[in-house]
């Protein structure tokens, strides 16, 4: 997923992994890395640039080669087939309508995409710079980032727990809960992709690498239309 588009950034240099220009160190650009700067100085500048570069980052590229899966954005044309629908009035007009509202719904469903930004190396970033700027690296260590993620996903469960299955688009939620929503899946991830990157993990390459994982152990040939696990299969 290319990413450039830095929207909604703080007003400071974004071009890369700055995370920490930002923080409460106190070096910045007024004169202090100048030419007059004292030779400790300059030497805790470099220290500083050295340890930035160490910094762990995430690919920018998340794009997969296609498989000719049916993913959502592929799947565009599916629906035009042959159940029936047809301009010449063969049906009557209130089962036609039916169709066509079934038709787009299904449709409508296929679409569903995210933006193409920001990337996960951009959210990566950006919490990185939240966590810089108060100083809670040091309570964002894998295994807090594991427990708040956990509680996290608590959290989305509890927007389900006392309803009944949901639809697909949770076409029966209301606009504020399915902010709620959006909100509490915002903290899994975030949480996630901090955990991702407190562990060095590339969560974008390894996320691709375990799709095609998935690929191999479940090819579509085989378990089409079965949910079955693939230790289920006896071949
Ligand atoms: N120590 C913390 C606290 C918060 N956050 C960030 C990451 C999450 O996106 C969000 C979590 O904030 P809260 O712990 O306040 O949890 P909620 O936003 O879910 O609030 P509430 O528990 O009231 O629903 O804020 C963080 O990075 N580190």
């Amino acid at each position: 997923m290319a990413t450039n588009g830095h929207s909604g950034d703080p007003p400071t240099c974004n071009h890369g992994n700055h995370e920490a220009h930002n923080g409460s160190n106190g070096v910045d650009s007024n004169g202090v890395h100048g030419p007059a700067a004292s030779p400790s100085l300059l030497k805790e500048k470099t220290e500083k640039e050295k340890k930035e570069k160490e910094r762990f980052s995430f690919s920018q590229e998340t794009q997969t080669p296609s498989h000719g899966n049916h993913d959502n954005q592929h799947d565009h044309g599916a629906h035009n087939g042959s159940n029936g629908v047809d301009s010449n009035g063969v049906h009557e007009p209130l089962k036609k309508k039916e169709e066509e509202e079934k038709m787009e719904k299904k449709e409508e469903l296929a679409r569903f995409t995210f933006s193409q930004e920001p990337s996960f190396e951009e959210v990566r970033r950006l919490q990185a710079q939240f966590t810089d700027e108060r100083d809670w690296r040091q309570f964002h260590r894998p295994r807090n980032l594991l427990l708040a993620m956990v509680g996290e996903v608590g959290e989305v469960s509890e927007l389900f727990q006392w309803r009944g299955e949901a639809a697909e688009g949770l076409p029966d939620w209301t606009e504020p809960e399915r902010e709620q929503l959006g909100q509490e899946l915002s903290d899994v991830l975030i949480y996630l992709l901090e955990l991702a990157a407190a562990c060095h993990v590339d969560l974008p390459r390894a996320a691709l690498r375990k799709m095609a994982l998935n690929r191999l152990k479940y090819p579509a040939s085989k378990v089409h239309g079965s949910a079955k696990k693939y230790t289920e299969y006896t071949d």
